[in-house]
């Protein structure tokens, strides 16, 4: 028999002909030459390694086994002893309390392996497949749970790639779809892992067809079930791209695998031989459809694909998922639970997700201004200028300055850890961040110095002197930095001021983060215990910026608000049990809005007391009136967006032309961007409390104007004195508006999709338009979804081997068994609690995800039953 034992080690289980080419198919693009550029700066032995390095990310439905996954893949590389199991909540990824007390992901972990482990020995040619030359991988374990999308996306763009995890029982599900959208955003190049096909009711076929009909890619099946003689216990794969049969040994840690030729398989599975002959026409016949290189291979090949070499095959496949758009999706097959099938994914990631040289470059933003990093660094931004003699000199400074940036990174998530403190996870983009090096905040704008650099490897921290562009690593001790601030190294002559504007508004990638929809009180226990609670409600605003606190200076009374129900109750336990604070969470209650119906009067507000033994004074002007989305505001004023409200801002004499500074009648301590920010500042404060309910302002349009001759005062006018003053006068314009009974309630409504069966659907649009007051906007069979820009794939054109155990579920033909697709846009109100009912309409077996849509003006009934 042609077999083979491996055992714990690379996957030689290949039968990878060692004559075989390595092809280098990087395409060239603009921030690979950013990074080869910052290698050369830091070491000629920099590029290989970025080659060799890979950002991925697990992205998936809720329980599909994306932390079950992991766990194996830091078991296998070595990163850890013994298998960590998320039902009895030993795992290394899910770290918090919280996640391992619900066996959930909540916070996206990162960490970082070595695929094959490191140790393994491998002759370092070139020519050897990726999957046998040592590689290091940054996993980023990401949360499947709707309310925490957001941390998903957050993390979902620093990825270079991603595995998307399927349950095999449930196929494609809605949250899969949502963050496949969001991938697709991102232009993220995947490949999809079929798992839990132990389970019973798993159906491979289905997943692939669903595959192709939901998310809109061709698969291309690289690997098929192995079920033990066609019926039996699903003990390993087929792999279609090296033609052999991988089983694995019954129970123990999945180590022991044994390999098949297709002539070995004659003997042992001739079924299986037959599939995987099949598998293998298919995959060509669909990579020479989108490939033309492979396709004359193939023509060399006499059109034969069983001759294609295995690494043509891999060559392609990496080239057809390259540019992220998910045309093709090649698809893997296992059951992490039962040890099968992670050795060949992880190669799998090495052959086929790109190294971070090869990804397009990042956008950023400058001021307003949407850019490309590279674009920055070569010095061609700000260069439009009409005026030649003005564009040279600019030209000149702005390479000059940018010249002296010495790396560019963006902190994607900020942990508070028990023993390490504060820990800042961050990808850098150009150059590298050097141990000690200042780095300027551009969000919060403050310099902090990077006093240790660390990579996590499993629980381990290994110390850095640097992490270099295209890779991932942990600032720790920095003070202040949150999750989703640009981090700049500037050592320029006073690094405490920071780059000049505009660079010094430098944003990477930056992501829009939804309005909160629930809210809850916090409670102190005693009033000794309110700054301890206020500090611990700003370490987790530091960890994840879609929470909101909301502190009334005058009652004390603090309101943490988040996406849904799930994100504050693992806000509870976070404040409560891990950081200990002594304090109380009131019910979660829906966070509604006020709004302005007509407006203000002007109203001119002073402040003049003494805060903390200083004397503070100044004075602006406030209106406010309801958002004209309509209006095309003044050249000269300033806007800016906020929590759903817009806020323009004037400082009489100042204007574009007086230069970033501002009008020369400012006091030199108070430059215009600084009156700016405190103005801002008062504002946010004040339209975070209506005057009818308490709740925020949405959809208003706040004027606050500052004329320096009479609101600010020589030595008594502080940025602090200003937001006061700011936040006075548009109180007073609020309280305005109520005392002439326009000010008006908003509700958030959503915007739900339920995935359902044809036999359910008459129930569930009943209940959603009768019941739950919410408006149907399409019925779709599933698949037939025209949002995406991708077109719909016909499933008969799909490969896909038979179930053995195929229950005759829903390839999308007509019948009661065909999936449906609701959307509808429903108050939130409305849909609390829903998932129990929709479960209980559907047999357990419907979803929805939703997302928050806008906020609507509540009328008559609606409005009194808040
Ligand atoms: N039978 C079987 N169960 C599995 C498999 N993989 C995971 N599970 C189980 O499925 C459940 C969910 O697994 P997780 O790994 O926590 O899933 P997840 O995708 O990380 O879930 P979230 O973190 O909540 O998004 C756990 O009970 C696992 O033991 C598998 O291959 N087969």
């Amino acid at each position: 028999m042609n077999s083979l034992i491996v055992r714990n080690c690379c996957p030689s289980w290949h039968p990878i002909s060692r004559s075989t080419v390595f092809r280098d198919v990087n395409r060239p693009s603009l921030a690979g030459a950013l990074l080869r550029r910052a290698s050369s700066a830091v070491g000629d032995q920099q590029e290989p390694q970025i080659q060799k390095t890979r950002n991925i990310g697990i992205i998936a439905h809720i329980d599909a086994g994306k932390t079950t996954t992991t766990e194996r893949m830091l078991y296998y590389s070595g990163n850890t002893r013994r298998i960590g199991d998320v039902d009895d909540g030993s795992t290394v990824t899910d770290f918090l309390p919280a996640e391992r007390a619900r066996g959930i992901t909540i916070q996206s972990a990162a960490v970082t392996f070595h695929w094959p482990p490191l140790g393994t020995t491998t002759p370092t040619k070139r020519e050897l497949p990726r999957a046998q030359v040592i590689h290091t991988i940054n996993l980023i374990d990401t949360p499947g749970h709707s309310d925490f999308t957001f941390e998903v996306l957050r993390s979902l763009r620093i990825l270079d790639g991603a595995v998307c995890i399927l349950d095999g029982v449930a196929g494609v599900e809605a949250q899969t779809e949502k963050v496949w959208t969001q991938a697709n955003r991102y232009s993220i190049p995947r490949i999809i892992f079929v798992n839990k096909l132990d389970r019973d009711g798993a159906t491979f076929q289905r997943s692939v067809k669903e595959i192709g009909t939901r998310l809109r890619g061709f698969p291309a099946v690289c690997q098929i079930p192995w079920w033990a003689g066609g019926k039996g216990r699903f003990t390993g794969i087929g792999d279609a791209v090296n033609l052999c049969g991988l089983e694995w040994a019954e129970g123990g840690d999945g180590k022991a695998i044994q390999t098949f030729t297709l002539d070995g398989l004659v003997e042992k599975d001739p079924g299986l031989r037959e599939e995987l002959i099949q598998a293998r026409i298919a995959l060509v016949e669909a990579l020479c459809e989108f490939d033309e290189e492979l396709l004359s291979i193939w023509m060399d090949c006499n059109d034969d694909p069983m001759q294609v070499p295995p690494q043509a095959i891999r060559d392609s496949l990496r080239r057809c998922i390259a540019d992220g758009s998910g045309k093709l999706i090649p698809v893997f097959a296992g059951a992490s639970f039962r040890n099968i099938g992670v050795q060949p994914l992880l190669d799998a990631v090495n052959d086929y997700l790109p190294a971070p040289i090869e990804r397009p470059d990042p956008d950023i933003t400058l001021g307003s201004e949407e850019h490309s990093l590279s674009d920055l660094l070569n010095g061609k931004i700000l260069t439009d200028s009409s005026d030649q003699k003005a564009l040279a000199k600019r030209t000149q400074s702005t390479k000059a300055l940018v010249a002296q940036i010495e790396s560019c990174a963006l902190a994607f998530k900020v942990v508070h850890d028990p023993r390490r403190g504060v820990l800042v996870y961050v990808r850098v983009y150009s150059g590298s961040i050097k141990k000690n090096a200042a780095t300027w905040n551009t969000n919060l704008h403050v310099m902090e110095r990077a006093q240790r650099l660390l990579q996590m490897q499993a629980s381990d921290a290994v110390e850095l002197q640097q992490i270099c562009a295209g890779q991932i690593g942990v600032i720790a001790g920095l003070k202040h930095a949150r999750t989703g601030d640009t981090l700049v190294a500037w050592p320029g002559n006073n690094p405490k001021s920071g780059p000049p504007a505009p660079l010094n508004t430098l944003q990477l990638r930056p992501i829009d983060v939804p309005p909160p929809v629930f809210f809850a009180a916090i409670e102190p226990n005693s009033l000794s215990e309110e700054r301890n609670v206020r500090e611990i409600l700003r370490m987790l605003l530091r960890e994840d910026p879609s929470l909101h606190v909301d502190i009334d200076e005058e009652s004390g009374q603090i309101l943490l608000s988040g996406m849904g129900e799930l994100h504050l109750e693992i806000a509870r336990d976070r404040l409560v049990n891990d950081f200990k604070a002594k304090a109380t969470m009131g019910d979660i209650e829906i966070s509604y809005r006020e709004c302005v119906l007509a407006a203000s009067d002007t109203h001119r507000a002073l402040f003049d007391r003494e805060v903390a033994g200083k004397k503070g004074k100044a004075a602006c002007v406030a209106t406010i009136e309801p958002f004209d989305e309509f209006a095309t505001p003044p050249k000269q004023d300033y806007t800016v967006v906020r929590e759903g409200n817009h806020i323009t801002l004037r400082v009489i004499g100042s204007n574009a032309s007086d230069g970033p500074l501002g009008s020369s009648a400012l006091p030199l301590d108070l430059p215009l961007p600084k009156i700016r920010e405190a103005l801002i500042n008062g504002a946010v404060a004040a339209l975070a409390r209506g005057p009818r309910r308490s709740f925020p302002l949405h959809a208003s349009h706040v004027t606050l104007t500052v004329d320096p001759t009479t609101d600010i005062f020589p030595s008594e006018t502080s940025p602090a004195a200003i937001s006061s003053a700011a936040r006075l006068a548009v109180k007073a314009a609020m309280q305005d508006v109520f005392q002439n009974d326009n000010i008006g309630l908003m509700e958030p409504v959503m915007n739900a999709v339920i995935s359902c069966n044809e036999g359910t659907l008459g129930a569930i649009v009943h209940d959603i338009s009768s019941a739950r007051g919410g408006h149907v906007m399409s019925l779709e069979s599933e698949g037939n979804d025209d949002s995406s820009d991708l077109p719909a794939i016909d499933p008969s054109r799909i490969y896909a081997p038979a179930d053995p155990f195929a229950s005759g579920g829903s390839l999308g033909t007509d019948g009661p068994g065909q999936q449906r697709q609701v959307t509808a846009r429903v108050p939130l109100k409305e849909m609390v609690g829903y998932l129990k009912h929709l479960r209980s309409i559907t047999g357990g077996r419907g979803t929805f995800v939703m997302t928050v849509d806008k906020f609507e003006k509540l009328s008559g009934p609606r409005e009194k039953a808040v």
